[in-house]
Order: structure tokens, then C-alpha cells, then sequence
């Protein structure tokens, strides 16, 4: 199955989380309607990744989700990434086959609401720095990696 990325866009994200991204006029936003901490015994993390681009084509099997927590990625230094996502199927599982590909951009992060299926952090262009936010309590529900169907994703350009 092959998924061609779209523009990472507040409305176009919106059903998954939070596109986040600083003013461009002096100021400040507040964009933090979707963060969510759904256990009182659950603590705020905060850290920091550094990330070696993917090639593209993106080829994997693989989901994941954080059940009781949001999932902040805020870009630190970086080139374009990719936030890939997915509704729940019937069975809860993520439903591939209405996948979505975000491209986004050096200047944008994303918070995945809590329980929302995304791919594992992906980016692409040079190597990336981000910071990550979320809650977690040590446990093995703070992260749920599922397999899913082979599927890749690729650029407009190359999609044919
Ligand atoms: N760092 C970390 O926890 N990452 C994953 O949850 C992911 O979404 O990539
Ligand atoms: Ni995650």
C-alpha cells in the first residue's frame, strides 16, 4: 500500500492532534488544546532525539500510540519530517487503509492526541533535533508498537 504525503495543515491534522508552530509577528500562541495526560499517577516527560534522516521511499510495517498521553514534537534544528497517522479500525488497530502522510515542515511540530496511531519519528532531508513531550508513568502502556501491513510512503514527485 502506498501513501502519498500531503501538506501537514492545522485542518488537515486536526482529527489526529495539533499542527504547532511559533508565531511569525512578535506574540505568543497557545496551541495546547490537545495535550493530554489521561493518568493522575503519570509524569511529564520531556527529551530530546537526535534523528538520522529515513530514505525515501519510507517503506515499514509499524505503528504506534501512547494510550493515556499526547505526543508533542517540537523541532529544534531540522529539515522536513514526516508525520504519518491513521484512525482506529473496528478493531481498534490502526486502519492503514485510511492512513494519512503529513510532509512537514522545518518550522513545524505536531502533538498527537493521546490513544492517535502515528508511525515512529520519522524525518528526512539531514539529520534533526526535536524535542519531545508527553507523560509517562514507566510502564508498559506508556508506548504500543503494533505490525501492520507493509506500506510506503513517497513525494508527490515520485508518486507516478
Ligand atoms: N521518542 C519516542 O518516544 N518516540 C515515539 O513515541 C515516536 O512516536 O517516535
Ligand atoms: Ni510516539
Amino acid at each position: 500500500m502506498r501513501l502519498t504525503v500531503e501538506p501537514l495543515t492545522a485542518e488537515a491534522f486536526a482529527p489526529f492532534g495539533e499542527v504547532l508552530s511559533a508565531p511569525d509577528a512578535p506574540g505568543r500562541g497557545y496551541i495546547d488544546a490537545a495535550l493530554a495526560n489521561r493518568r493522575a499517577h503519570a509524569k511529564p516527560s520531556l527529551s530530546f532525539t537526535f534523528k538520522a534522516p529515513a530514505s525515501l521511499p519510507l517503506a515499514s510495517t509499524v505503528m504506534e500510540r501512547h494510550l493515556h498521553s499526547s505526543q508533542s514534537f517540537v523541532p529544534m534544528d531540522a529539515g522536513r519530517w514526516l508525520a504519518i497517522v491513521a484512525p482506529h479500525g473496528a478493531d481498534g488497530r490502526p486502519d492503514m487503509a485510511r492512513a494519512r502522510a503529513f510532509l512537514a515542515r522545518p518550522d513545524q511540530g505536531v502533538t498527537y492526541g493521546a490513544d492517535v496511531w502515528h508511525h515512529p519519528f520519522t524525518v528526512i532531508d539531514r539529520p534533526a533535533r526535536f524535542a519531545i513531550f508527553m507523560w509517562k508513568d514507566g510502564g508498559p502502556e506508556d508506548d504500543e508498537f503494533v505490525d501492520v501491513p507493509p506500506f510506503e510512503v513517497v513525494l508527490p514527485d515520485a508518486a507516478g
